[in-house]
């Protein structure tokens, strides 16, 4: 692609597999995730998240979403137990949304598909930094919550109010003493499975562990993220919107469930 990836219909998830062949791996995210097809597994552990709030850095519209950056030169901030062994950091968090409520998570259960989808992004610290474990099977852990719509939810707004300071590509703030834990539901019940990252360069590295309790959005919060840009300042303005991948076949993979 001589511009680069992004959602639109010239340079979208059917494209990506022209500059990243990988697309078409054994192991692509997202998936669909089938509940009768997934097997309850009473070896898996419970998930621990240790969250330091003083490790929140920056927010971040990076063109294809916006993130949220962490300090990760110790382990403070930690994704340890689940079906991971070792310590994983805090890199960032991030979201995948559509352009209505009906539509923009990226996996999918029961082919059911959420408003809105949550990426916290961990690599695992056997590997000197994130961008190393990143090109290994076992070095990245990214705990997927689906957001319903439903009452606003308090957790977000800190977030979305920070929006309106990253409108365009490439524009990031300071965003301090954030706790990402305030935006993990009740419950830590999860699915797992050996998946990649779902966006260019879909690097085979990721365990995912998608949690079956989403967390609620209002609507007008989903309004709020629509209210990005995919584009730069001084660009034709487009609104950042429908930017998640399709779920990608299984390939024989197993699903597993931390709950019966
Ligand atoms: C080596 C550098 C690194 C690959 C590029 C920067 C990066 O962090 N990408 C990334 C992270 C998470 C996801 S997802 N949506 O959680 O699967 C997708 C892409
Ligand atoms: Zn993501």
């Amino acid at each position: 692609m001589s511009h680069g990836w992004g959602y639109g219909p010239t340079n979208g998830p059917d494209k990506w597999g022209e500059d990243f062949p990988v697309a078409n791996g054994p192991r692509q995210s997202p998936i669909n995730i089938v509940p009768k097809e997934a097997q309850y597994d009473s070896s898996l552990k419970a998930l621990k998240l240790k969250y330091d709030p003083s490790n929140s850095k920056g927010i971040l519209n990076n063109g294809h979403s916006f993130q949220v950056d962490f300090v990760d030169d110790t382990d403070s901030s930690t994704l340890t137990g689940g079906p991971i062994s070792g310590t994983y950091r805090l890199k960032q968090f991030h979201f995948h949304w559509g352009a209505s409520d009906d539509r923009g998570s990226e996996h999918t259960v029961n082919g059911i598909k959420f408003p809105c989808e949550l990426h916290l992004v961990h690599w695992n610290t056997k590997y000197p930094n994130f961008g190393e474990a990143a090109s290994q099977p076992d070095g990245l852990a990214v705990v997927g919550v689906f957001l319903k719509i439903g009452a606003a939810n308090p957790r977000l707004q800190k977030v979305l109010d920070a929006l309106d300071a990253i409108k365009t590509k490439g524009k990031q703030t300071t965003f301090t003493n954030f706790d990402a834990k305030t935006l993990l539901p009740p419950s830590l019940d999860y699915w797992t499975y050996d998946g990649s990252l779902t966006t260019p360069p879909l690097l085979e590295s990721v365990t995912w562990i998608v949690l079956k309790e989403p967390i609620s959005v209002s609507s007008v919060q989903m309004a709020k993220f629509r209210s990005l840009l995919f584009t730069g300042e001084g660009e034709a303005p487009c609104c950042m919107a429908d930017n998640y991948r399709p779920p990608q076949p299984l390939k024989g993979r197993q699903v597993r469930a931390s709950f019966k």
